[in-house]
Formats: structure tokens, sequence, C-alpha cells
């Protein structure tokens, strides 16, 4: 169970954790964490940067706002503050989410990666190890914990695309996760690789900074208005799939939406063979919706070209044989998971880093593993994943607590050096 003599497992501090582990204060943690503080159950959260919702602080784009209405990007027990506009900006998030940490009373413990965690079959717990990421001589830790609940989210890791001759461009490449602003680019010539919601909107925020921006369509895309007849699309998606099948729903939005934004597809935005819906819940590919984008699109003044063949210095050659000439390129190229990175498990999770089960079977593994926030379905479905983990660790929680007979005392933990 325990090699004495390993020097890794000498160098840590070991911690058994009385109650679950949550990896990841985002969201996802954050909506974990109140709920069980609601059943008196304690917890560790795990956070490798040094803040709370480091995708929003640290990793998002100064213009953002939430795509989806406020009802539908609220965690659990906890509303929006009544004054929030409707589409509250990255600002109001963030603070929505500080106030929610501080309400509940949520203090995650910052600058520690989870490097590795595996179910230990002979002591019958998880075993969780970290590093510390600030630098400081705080030694490594080995947790232990009956619970683990992997919170790091669908968007941990960039994606960057290996294409040839990026090496030699010469010019700035950024990913859209390091992008602000388009200030520093204005006046530049900007190729944007991809057209979900980062690549449209880095577009958009270029133009309104006098950049010249070009951006990549390889394949396709569906846009849709960010508003039907006044009222939000997604909320008027969310009710007519209470009482229409998923496809009839597709076929209505397209419809309003080729009403509305008119034939996109002569302007090289070809629409998927799959419906907006389906393909969001079969691909995970989320539909733009769109705020400004398309218009700037239609006057040229984001420029929409194909895939890309090659990179040059200062230059890029598209597949039609066009060349551009650049300054610079962001890739609004997505991002993945990075559970197959530290996760020792092979069963619950896929190698993709989502849970092999669809939805809405993917938030309970076995031995106590849990997953938060991957049903592809944004925040609101990192509240449902939430709340549902919190309840079914309250009902063990609950059980033990009856058959010892004893009260627990929260937050005990035995730090042990071996
Ligand atoms: C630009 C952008 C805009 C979005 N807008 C919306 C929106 O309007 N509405 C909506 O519903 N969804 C939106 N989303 C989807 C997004 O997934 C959610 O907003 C939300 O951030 C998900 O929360 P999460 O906690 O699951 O993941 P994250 O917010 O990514 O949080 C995961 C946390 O885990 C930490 N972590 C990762 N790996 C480790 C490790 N090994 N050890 C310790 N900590 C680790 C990270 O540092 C991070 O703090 C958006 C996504 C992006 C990229
Ligand atoms: N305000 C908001 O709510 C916002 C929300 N988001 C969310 O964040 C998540 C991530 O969005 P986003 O960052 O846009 O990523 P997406 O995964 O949605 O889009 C990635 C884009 O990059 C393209 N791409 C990838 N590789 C290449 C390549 N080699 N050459 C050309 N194109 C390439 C893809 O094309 P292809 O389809 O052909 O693979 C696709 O268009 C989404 O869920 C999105 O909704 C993002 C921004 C704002
Ligand atoms: O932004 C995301 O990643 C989300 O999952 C939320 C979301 C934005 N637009 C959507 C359209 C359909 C389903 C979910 C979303």
């Amino acid at each position: 169970m325990f090699n004495f003599m390993d020097p890794d497992f000498l160098a840590r501090r070991c911690v058994w954790v009385n109650g679950p582990v949550i990896v990841g204060a985002g969201p996802s943690g954050l909506a974990v964490g109140a709920c069980l503080k609601e059943q008196g159950i304690p917890f560790v959260i795990l956070e490798k940067t040094d803040c709370i919702a480091s995708l929003w602080q640290k990793r998002t784009y100064d213009r953002l706002k939430l795509h989806l209405p406020k009802q539908f990007c609220q965690l659990p027990k906890f509303p929006f503050p009544d004054h929030y506009p409707e589409y509250p900006n990255k600002k109001q998030f963030i603070d929505y989410l500080e106030s929610y940490a501080t309400h509940f009373d949520i203090n995650p413990q910052f600058n520690e990666c989870v490097q590795s965690a595996k179910y230990d079959e002979a002591c019958r717990l998880w075993r969780v190890k970290t590093v510390s990421t600030n630098g400081s001589a705080r030694s490594d830790v080995e947790y232990f914990c009956q619970w683990l609940v992997v919170a790091t989210g669908e968007n941990a890791e960039r994606m960057v695309p290996d294409i040839d001759g990026l090496k030699e461009f010469g010019g700035e490449v950024l990913h859209a996760c390091d992008y602000k602003s388009g200030e520093k680019f204005r006046g530049k010539k900007v190729l944007v690789v991809g057209c979900g919601n980062s690549g449209m909107e880095v577009s958009l925020d270029l133009c309104n900074h006098e950049a010249q921006p070009s951006m990549v369509v390889r394949s396709s895309v569906h846009v849709l208005p960010r508003e039907i007849c006044g009222r939000p699309t997604f909320e008027l998606a969310m009710f007519m799939l209470k009482w229409l099948p998923l496809w009839l729903v597709d076929k209505l939005l397209l419809v309003l939406a080729w009403f509305i934004l008119g034939n996109i597809e002569k302007y090289g935005l070809k629409r998927p063979s799959l419906g907006p819906l389906q393909l969001k819940n079969t691909k995970g590919k989320t539909p733009v919706l769109d705020i400004g984008a398309l218009e700037k699109i239609r006057s040229g003044e984001i420029n929409v070209v194909p895939g890309i063949r090659r990179f040059a210095c200062g230059m890029v050659e598209l597949v039609d044989g066009e060349m551009l000439n650049i300054d610079a390129v962001v890739l609004a190229t997505g991002y993945s998971s990075n559970v197959p990175y530290w996760l020792q498990e092979a069963e619950f999770f896929s190698r993709d880093g989502f849970p092999k089960s669809p939805f809405p079977n993917g938030w309970k593994g076995k031995d106590g593993l849990y997953a938060v926030g991957f049903t592809r379905r944004g925040l609101s479905g990192a509240s449902a994943d939430a709340t549902k983990i919190a309840q079914d660790i309250g009902k063990v929680w609950k059980e033990d607590l009856k058959q010892k007979k004893q009260k627990v005392p929260t937050h005990r933990r035995c730090i042990s050096q071996f």
C-alpha cells in the first residue's frame, strides 16, 4: 500500500481529507463546494492558479460578456444580483463568483496543481498528488480522500494546431486565450484562425480597433442571432425543447435565423449538415451567437477566408492558393480537457478527457469519482452536475455519520509526516 522507502513518498507531505477533494476552483468546483457546504460536508478545493475562476480572470478578452442570459449562467443556491443586466460582462461575472465564494465561505488551496490522481485499491482511497506552482519552498503534497471531484473544465488547455510554416511566420502569434483587446493591433493585418464564438468576437474587436482581420473558416459554422423578436434565442430554444423534439427545434431555429440574418453562405459561412443544437449535443461544437461580427462580415470589414495551406515569412497561403500579407495571427482554435494528463483512470473518462457516458450520465464514476462541468452545456450543465454530486456524496456522508453514531468535527485533517 505505502512504500515507505520510495523517495517520492518520503518527500511529500501526506494529508488525509475528511470529505471530497475537488480539483479546480472554476465555477464548477465552486458550485460543488457551495452545495457541500449547505450540507455541512467538509472538502478541499485544489486550484493550480492563484485565484478562483482563472479562465475568466486570466484567459479571456476584455470585451467578453456571457452569451446566454443570466438565468442560465447562475450557480446553485445564489442568484445574480437583481440589478445585473441580462448578459453580465466579464467583470460582473467574476464579481458574482467572488461573492459566491465569500457567501459560502469557500477557501480553495491556491497554487497547487494536481499532477496525478489514482484510486488505491488497497486502502480504498483516492491518492492525489500536487505540486506547488508559486515556486514557494512548501513541499509537494499527497492527499488521501474517499471522493474525488474533477472540476478542471472543458477549456483547460489551449488547442494549438500544427500548421506548416507557422514557426517561420516571424510575426506575433497568440492564442485567443491570451488576446485581451485589439488596441495593440491598430492598423495591422491580423489573421484570425477559427470561427467559433472566440474567432468571431476577436475579429469584431479587431475591427472596432481599426485593425484589418481576415477570419479563417475552414469547414462550416452555425451562426444564430443572439435574440429573436427581442427574446434570447437560447431561452426560446429551451422553451421549444419542452414541447418539441430537438430536430424540429433546430429546423425552427434555422428558419428564424434565415429570416433575421438572411443567407449567410454567400459570405463563406457554410452551415453544417447537422442542426445547431444537435451539433452541440453530439460534437460539442457551440453555435455562434452573433453580437455584431456578421454585420462586419457583410460590410467586408471582416474578410472571410478558407483554410490555411501554410505560413511563410509575413504571409499565409490559403487552400485556394491565395497569398495574404499579415502582421499577426490569433489562434481562436479552441480548447481541450487536461484530465488525461493527470487522472490515472480509463473506465469513466475517455482519452479526450471527457466522461465516456453521454449526458445525463457523465457525472458519476466508480469508487467515489465524479465529474462536474463536462456536459458541453455551459454553466447550467455545471450547476446541474454540482447539485447531483453533492446530493450523492451527502447520502453516503449521512449514512457514515449514522453508523459512527458520533459527530465528526468539520475539517478534521490529519496532516501526518511519514
Ligand atoms: C471565452 C469563453 C466564454 C464562455 N462563456 C460562457 C457563457 O457565456 N455561458 C456559459 O454557460 N458558458 C460559457 N463558457 C463555458 C465555460 O466552460 C464556463 O463558463 C465555465 O468557465 C466552466 O467552468 P469550469 O469550472 O467547469 O471550468 P474552468 O472555468 O475552466 O475552471 C477550471 C479550473 O480548474 C483549474 N485547473 C485545471 N487543471 C488543474 C489541475 N491539474 N490542478 C488544479 N487546478 C486545475 C483551472 O486553473 C481553473 O481555475 C465560456 C467559455 C469560454 C472559453
Ligand atoms: N461570450 C461567450 O459566451 C463566449 C463563449 N465561448 C465558448 O468557449 C468555447 C470555446 O470557443 P472557441 O474558442 O471559439 O473554440 P471552438 O472550439 O468553438 O472553435 C474552434 C474553431 O477553430 C477552428 N479550427 C481549429 N483548428 C483549425 C485549423 N487548424 N485551421 C482552421 N481552423 C481551425 C475550428 O474549425 P472546425 O469547426 O473546422 O474544426 C473552429 O471554427 C465554446 O464553447 C464557446 O461557446 C467563446 C467565446 C465567447
Ligand atoms: O459557451 C459555451 O460553451 C456553452 O456551452 C454555452 C453556450 C453558448 N451558446 C450555446 C448554444 C447552445 C448550447 C450552449 C451554448
